[in-house]
């Protein structure tokens, strides 16, 4: 990687509410100046926008989002604080996507004061408790039309203490080009737990399901256990055999990173695919299932990352409005032979957002069905699993 001519951009008349500064440097040279806030702390990713205008906690919180510096199209951020973790619905946080910020850095224009009945702490104080750095008073929407423009690159975000010597914009340089990029990177290992956790559902057990954990965010569970569906989340190398032993269905999660670096998890997801057990297979569940029955990915110039996107049923004609992050998609071209026919299309750039196998036992979307946060007019895919789950017990029982 190689900088380009680095180029300041600072907003006329900056003062700032906190006693931190902060830089933020792209790798093709934009450098932007701005008030810090949350840890004092220097962090490498790769920059990249959601359109979301609230749920920032579940933004936050995202496994997905491991390895990236997220920006803020909505200019206000943080209004209504952060809310407490002992909201739980069936013993998972309610407002959270993981028990921890996952972004290396945060990206807003403004960020308020926080007035809301549930929140109990401010964002800056949030991020500084977990050692994230963030810049607010910068003009977001700058940043956003060059990454429309130009793609996605890496960045570095560094805060520092008002008075001190700022961390040199040739320095912050030397550690962006000597830093690995995001698409060669493994995040999935780092988020996916070390041994298998049971989550019960209040209530009767309608089915029990497990569910490759490359990174799973807790509305998957949340939805999942709602319906009575009990889950058990298995490490992101667990092999095939052991996610169909004794279970009525398999989950694939989402998860960060670039799909083409799990070989082995694509191969896993082939193999339940192909084993007459119901699948359902949520964004990077999908790229594995996909790639692992020989289709091709490739990366988005932006990615799909917001909770207004639509999606049309391929057959209905349907339009839901629904939640995206993804950096990656896979190719249309690519679906002959691998067993898997079109389901969803994002009619803005007409990317393949779902996909689901002849015989319907295999469902799969590229956008977030379990919304978290966004709109719910998908979680009938939840509905649909459980479905075929039931439909599938009864045809054994017989
Ligand atoms: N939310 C996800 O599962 C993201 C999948 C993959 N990391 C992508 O960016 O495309």
């Amino acid at each position: 990687m190689q900088i380009g001519d680095i180029k300041v951009y600072r907003m006329p008349l900056l003062r700032c509410k906190t006693s931190l500064r902060a830089r933020l440097l792209l790798a093709d040279g934009v450098a932007v100046e701005g008030c810090g806030f949350g840890a004092e702390a220097t962090r490498v990713g790769e920059v990249v926008f959601t359109t979301a205008m609230t749920g920032y906690p579940e933004s936050l919180t995202d496994p997905s989002y491991r390895g990236q510096i997220l920006v803020e199209t909505h200019p206000m951020i943080g209004n209504y604080g952060v809310p407490s973790r002992d909201r739980q619905l069936h013993g998972v946080p309610v407002d959270y996507e993981s028990d921890h910020i996952q972004v290396e850095g945060f990206v807003v224009a403004e960020l308020p004061q926080p007035s809301h009945y549930a929140s109990v702490m401010s964002l800056h104080e949030w991020l500084r408790s977990e050692g994230v750095p963030g810049i607010y008073r910068v003009d977001t929407r700058f940043l956003v039309k060059r990454i429309r423009e130009y793609g996605v690159v890496m960045g570095i975000i560094s805060v520092y203490r008002d008075g001190e010597e700022p961390p040199g914009w040739d320095e912050l340089a030397r550690k962006l080009v000597s830093s690995k990029s995001y698409d060669e990177r493994i995040f999935a290992l780092e988020v996916s737990p070390r041994k298998p956790i049971v989550h019960r559902p209040r209530g009767r057990v309608r089915a029990r399901v497990a569910l490759l954990d490359c990174g799973v965010k807790y509305g998957i569970l949340r939805r999942l256990l709602e319906r009575g569906i009990e889950v058990t989340r298995y490490p992101c190398t667990t092999p095939a055999w052991q996610l169909l032993d004794g279970y009525d269905a398999v989950v694939l999660s989402n998860g960060p990173g670039n799909p083409a670096l799990l070989r082995s998890q694509a191969r896993t997801a082939a193999e339940v695919a192909t084993s007459g057990k119901p699948v359902l297979a949520i964004c990077l569940g999908m790229q594995l299932l996909a790639l692992g029955l020989g289709a091709r990915a490739y990366k988005l110039p932006y990615g799909h990352r917001g909770v207004n996107k639509p999606v049309v049923e391929l057959g209905t004609g349907r339009c839901m409005v629904t939640t995206h992050n993804h950096g990656y998609a896979i190719d249309w071209d690519s679906l002959d032979g691998t067993g898997l026919i079109p389901w969803f299309r994002q009619p803005d750039d007409g990317t393949l957002e779902g996909v689901r196998s002849r015989d319907g036992l295999v469902v799969a979307t590229q956008f977030h069905p379990e919304a978290g946060p966004g709109p719910w007019d998908s979680t009938w895919v939840f509905d649909l699993f459980l479905k075929l789950i039931e439909e599938t017990k009864s045809r054994q029982a017989v």
